[in-house]
């Protein structure tokens, strides 16, 4: 691929509309579930290897049109299209479907991030600082890739889709994607600037610039150092709760590792101090947040009261005078965004935030209590998926996590309940909402933190 080459813009996605239609509702990471796809509107299509070739290649931006909302209004995705006279057999999974009509009649479409030879040209466009059309692939200044990295994508189950070259690097691409800072980028950016370890540092990043959208900028996908060998959070905890063992120990290095993060993201970006009118407008939004949820899963309903006075103590603290000081945070930590490497250390990944929130609001600072609430959340999750009565494991977690993040920045979340009570239960009513929306079968696992949460028995 060369330096910098000029876009021709074929005009593929007419002729996979039908396809997509179909197709793009079926994939995890699509956003839109619950209303049908009725069309597609081009952001932006550039063609990294000719339609004629053996292998064609087209990276898209496209708006799915989902009535009442119009394509020009409807959420951005990011794909990258491969085109061939037939599929080998390893790549069925990847299949999208064969064109009937237009100029690539008779050649089959699939998702070619499954394929390594697409994958490997991704790597090869950020190693060698590529342009192509508005697509700048861009490396991270000292960051050295070594060509001939032999490329797989992960098949976890993911809001976005991830790529593993050799056990180097992991290029994560981002499906729904709006313009703006990304603080999947932005954030760990930051914290490499500090000198923190927890967080893999960004090598390198893929960005679009359009010249139909002059000033804005959309990260495409970033590329990070693998952790080799390593476990989640999640994995491990569910080994330990089937073992019949505790997760103590490793609970409080995660709760040391928070707070190192913490500490120096409060360092690297700006801070500032919520009075009474900052914590009228955040209580506001949870209560927003909880009205719309109970409007979608009616079994949220029965609690609604309940959840709502976690809000009001937290309004009346600030009425009486109470600050709390608000940072950037990583948004929507769980098990899952914690990764164990074989010699024991913590890294915390995944700093999009909740997918679903606007990013202005992703991007927002908090109260570190936020994060610290969504891992709370995650020990109750563990326990409860394997057995509802494994609360006790779950305590035990939740005190010896408050303690490693006391141990790093001298603060027991404990000591302030009445915000920990509020953040939890805004968490559970994401999750409400998250599961009756992705897992059904998950639903009850939230919703009796809900029932406690009502009742002001958080832990
Ligand atoms: N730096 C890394 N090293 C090793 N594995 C990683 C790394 N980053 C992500 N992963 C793996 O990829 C998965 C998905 O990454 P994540 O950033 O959480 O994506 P998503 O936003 O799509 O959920 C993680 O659960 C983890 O297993
Ligand atoms: O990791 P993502 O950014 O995709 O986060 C979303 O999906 C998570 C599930 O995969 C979801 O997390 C919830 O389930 C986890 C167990 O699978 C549990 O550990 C978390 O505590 C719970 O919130 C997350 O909320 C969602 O944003």
């Amino acid at each position: 691929m060369a330096e910098t080459v000029t876009s021709s813009t074929p005009p593929l996605l007419a002729s996979l509309d039908p396809l997509l239609r179909e197709w793009l509702p079926r994939q995890r990471w699509f956003a839109g579930k619950g209303s049908p796809v009725t069309g597609f509107a081009t952001v932006a299509e550039t063609e990294l290897l000719p339609s004629d070739s053996r292998l064609g290649l087209h990276h898209l931006l496209i708006r799915a049109e989902q009535p009442p909302a119009p394509a020009s209004a409807g959420d951005c995705y990011q794909l990258l299209i491969g085109t061939r006279e037939a599929l080998p057999p390893r790549l069925a999974p990847a299949l999208i479907g064969h064109l009937t009509e237009g100029p690539l009649a008779g050649r089959t479409v699939y998702d070619a991030l499954y394929d390594p030879r697409p994958a490997e040209l991704l790597l090869e466009a950020l190693r060698t600082r590529a342009r192509i059309g508005g697509l700048f692939f861009e490396r991270a200044p000292g960051t050295e890739i070594r060509d001939g990295l032999v490329a797989r994508l992960l098949t976890a189950e993911q809001s976005n889709s991830s790529v593993v070259y050799g056990d180097t690097f992991i290029l994560k691409l981002l499906r729904r994607v709006v313009p703006g800072v990304n603080p999947d980028l932005e954030l760990p950016l930051a914290l490499a600037r500090e000198g923190c370890a927890r967080v893999p540092a960004p090598a390198a990043w893929l960005r679009a610039e359009l010249s139909e959208e002059p000033g804005a900028s959309y990260v495409l996908a970033v590329l990070q150092p693998f952790v080799s060998g390593a476990t989640d959070g999640w994995e491990l905890a569910l080994r330990e709760l089937a073992k019949g063992e505790d997760f103590a120990a490793d609970a409080r290095a995660l709760g040391r590792a928070t707070a190192e993060v913490h500490t120096a993201l409060a360092r690297a970006l700006p801070t500032v101090t919520l009075g009474h009118v900052q914590l009228e407008s955040m209580v506001a939004g949870m209560t927003e947040r909880l009205t719309a949820a109970a409007q979608a899963v009616p079994a949220l309903r029965p609690y609604e009261d309940g959840l709502r006075s976690a809000y009001e103590a937290l309004a009346g603290l600030a009425a009486e005078g109470r600050t709390w000081t608000a940072q950037r945070v990583h948004g929507d930590l769980h098990l899952g965004q914690c990764l164990r490497s074989p010699s024991g250390e913590w890294s915390l990944i995944d700093f999009e935030g909740e997918p679903a929130r606007p990013l202005a609001e992703r991007r927002l600072p908090q109260p570190p209590v936020r994060d610290i609430a969504g891992m709370l959340r995650s020990f109750d999750y563990a326990a409860h998926s394997v057995t509802p009565s494994a609360r006790a494991w779950a305590q035990l977690c939740r005190a010896a996590y408050c303690s490693g993040y006391a141990e790093i920045t001298g603060t027991d979340p404990r000591t302030d309940p009445v915000l920990l009570r509020a953040y939890e239960t805004d968490k559970a009513v994401y999750e409400v909402v998250y599961e009756a929306r992705h897992r059904p079968d998950w639903l009850p696992v939230p919703l009796s933190a809900v029932r406690r949460l009502a009742t002001s028995d958080s832990t």
